[in-house]
């Protein structure tokens, strides 16, 4: 069974918006479980631009299904990590000032980072996802790393999918048989949304975890929150 992860960071967008504590980041989180999400994901970025390092405090006490943080694994999110101790700490390797995640990590370059990294968090209880992208030389690596699990980032496969989408998956299918196969476990995210999400689900059967904010909470707008977590879900129940 894939679990739906969803991302609240752009909740905390609006919020920020105007200053004040509307819409209410934990309120949300407590009813987007309660209208089906598996987990929640937040991703607090270093200048805080959404998700701000409170609210994770806030969220941790209230999440009642799976706690996912993600993150370059900085001093301050290591610290949060120790804090909060989450179910899952996704390591993502942006830069401060990106506009949003736009890759996987070096696996072959910062394998003796990632190993450090890893183990330490790994030493709080936390389960620990690398986000990756669909190159297969970066998953022995990862592998070696001590991950439990890879994240796929998914926004080439969104952006090629409505062009040809045998030939978007193509690459994420491959490897994905490969991290099986080194016993990772596999989660995937960034981009997916109503349109692609159900093909990647036929495609990659044994996914463990997808995590999707954007696009989730901006259909949402349209057919409320609790009807677009269902409508999600409903394209994993395949
Ligand atoms: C790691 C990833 O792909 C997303 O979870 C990321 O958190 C999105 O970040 P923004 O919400 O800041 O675009
Ligand atoms: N890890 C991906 C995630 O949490 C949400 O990404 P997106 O759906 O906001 O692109």
């Amino acid at each position: 069974m894939t679990k739906l992860s969803v991302n609240i960071n752009k909740i905390a967008t609006i919020r920020n918006a105007r200053g004040a504590n509307n819409p209410n980041v934990v309120q949300v989180a407590k009813d987007a479980e309660r209208f089906g999400a598996e987990g929640i994901t937040v991703h607090p970025r270093p200048d805080e631009r959404h998700i701000r390092y409170q609210d994770v405090l806030d969220l941790a006490p209230v999440v009642t299904t799976e706690f996912n943080i993600e993150g370059y694994p900085d001093e301050r999110f290591m610290e949060i990590i120790r804090t909060v101790k989450p179910t899952q700490a996704t390591l993502v390797p942006d830069p401060p000032h990106v506009l949003t995640s736009n890759s996987g990590w070096d696996t072959i370059t910062h394998l003796e980072l990632l190993k450090d990294i890893v183990a330490e968090l790994k030493s709080y209880g936390t389960r620990v996802s690398i986000f990756i992208n669909p190159e297969v030389k970066y998953f022995e690596p990862a592998k070696l790393t001590g991950t439990d699990r890879v994240e796929l980032y998914t926004e080439p496969y969104a952006a090629h999918f409505h062009a040809n989408k045998e030939l978007a998956v193509k690459p994420y299918a491959e490897v994905a048989t490969i991290a099986k196969d080194l016993g990772l476990g596999l989660n995937a995210g960034h981009d997916l949304d109503l349109q692609n999400l159900r093909y990647l689900k036929e495609c990659i059967p044994f996914l463990d975890e997808v995590s999707i904010g954007h696009a989730l909470i901006c259909d949402a707008l349209y057919y409320g929150l609790e009807n677009t977590i269902q409508l999600y879900r409903r394209q994993l129940e395949i």
